[in-house]
């Protein structure tokens, strides 16, 4: 997507064609700043410290980090520690293991001196594979805001809510959740969409907002809890959210809140859409409550804000009272009774098991 007239993805190869660029997210919503990728700890520690986050992204990063070792060594030994540092930074996005996966396939059985330059393409074809999957989630989701497009006076808004950041800056390029936001405006549909905050870290507040504003998507940022009382008022036309980890059955385990989102949404007749790529889906189990890991993340992400003052200078508060003890699980689950649809590459697919089966076979 662009920022400031230029084109930009989230994570591209550098001029010296060995290298790897990423944008530096915890700068946002106040700095646009790039850092260098050189070797695979620093891939890890982005990913760690969310310098790149985002279930697609953080799959990416962690493919280029593969390639990075590889060119440094690229023995078994090394594949095999590297693997296993990078698949220890985030515990929930399965998109991590999934690309982690894809590039010990592609290298294994090559002789250790052609693994450098097998793993630096098979890390450029996931990102191209992110980007097609992501547009093609974009043109199945349009589909479904045309259809309530249609129903509404001319000039009316098509109300979308979200949560967290499942847009461009979430994936290699477009986003899951945003790709079909971008292409109803892009398309000339009037859109309008409330972002949810998404304490504690603000993704929807720092990142979201960001994103949509550059792309001239009208957007209002609101408090996590006040989705139930927009849907309420008939304020919201669909959600659209994006998922981390989402179970053979439907399950769908996405940043803390979405639950609360969906159970709103059900409540209130709005439809409830999950946008994934198929990566996303972990064939290997059925229950998301029982197997999916929640990362628990430091007190600090709640009991600190940052923001930027008058004469810009970034400065961290406590908003706590001191002394009391918190707790930051960063996702839950959301049962797959309560989701309306998966909009996949492969088309809307429902929540279910026999469904999502159907739609993936190769992998089901
Ligand atoms: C297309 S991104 C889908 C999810 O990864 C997204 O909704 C989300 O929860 C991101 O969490 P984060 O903790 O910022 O990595």
């Amino acid at each position: 997507m662009k920022v400031d007239g230029k084109p930009y993805r989230t994570i591209w190869l550098n001029k010296d064609r060995w290298s790897v660029e990423i944008i530096d997210q915890t700068k946002f919503p106040h700095r646009f700043e790039t850092v260098t990728l050189r070797a695979m700890d620093d891939a890890a520690r982005a990913i760690k410290d969310m310098l790149v986050r985002g279930a697609p992204l953080i799959g990416a990063t962690a493919a280029y980090g593969m390639a990075l070792q590889a060119r440094i060594d690229p023995s078994d030994e090394a594949l095999t520690a590297a693997y296993e540092r990078l698949h220890a930074t985030r515990p929930t996005a399965i998109n991590l293991k999934w690309a982690l996966d894809e590039m010990m396939k592609a290298l294994r059985n090559f002789p250790p001196a052609e693994r450098a330059k097998r793993a630096y393409d098979r890390a450029a074809e996931i990102c191209e594979e992110d980007v097609a999957i992501n547009q093609a989630i974009g043109r199945n989701g349009l589909e479904l805001i045309k259809a309530i497009a249609a129903k509404k006076k001319p000039g009316e808004p098509v109300n979308v809510l979200t949560h967290c950041n499942a847009g461009w800056l979430a994936t290699v390029d477009w986003g899951t959740a945003t790709a079909p936001i971008y292409m109803a405006h892009d398309g000339g549909i009037p859109i309008h969409v409330w972002v949810d905050e998404t304490r504690p870290r603000n993704q929807g507040a720092s990142l979201t907002a960001w994103e949509l504003g550059h792309h001239g998507v009208k957007h209002t940022v609101i408090p996590d809890n006040t989705g139930g009382h927009l849907m309420q008022h008939g304020l919201v036309d669909l959600c659209i959210v994006g998922t981390d980890r989402t179970t053979a059955s439907g399950d769908v385990c996405n940043k803390i809140g979405t639950y609360l989102k969906a159970l709103a949404a059900h409540d209130n007749g709005v439809p409830f859409y999950v946008a994934l790529p198929s990566p996303t889906i972990d064939f290997t189990i059925d229950d998301g409550l029982k197997q999916i890991p929640i990362e628990q993340r430091s007190g600090d992400e709640v009991t600190k804000l940052t923001g930027i003052t008058k004469d810009g200078r970034i400065e961290t508060v406590d908003v706590v009272a001191p002394g009391s003890p918190v707790a930051n699980y960063a996702f839950d689950v959301t049962p797959a009774k309560y989701v309306t649809g998966l909009i996949t590459e492969r088309g809307v697919v429902k929540a279910e098991k026999a469904a999502i089966a159907r739609a993936f076979p190769e992998r089901a």
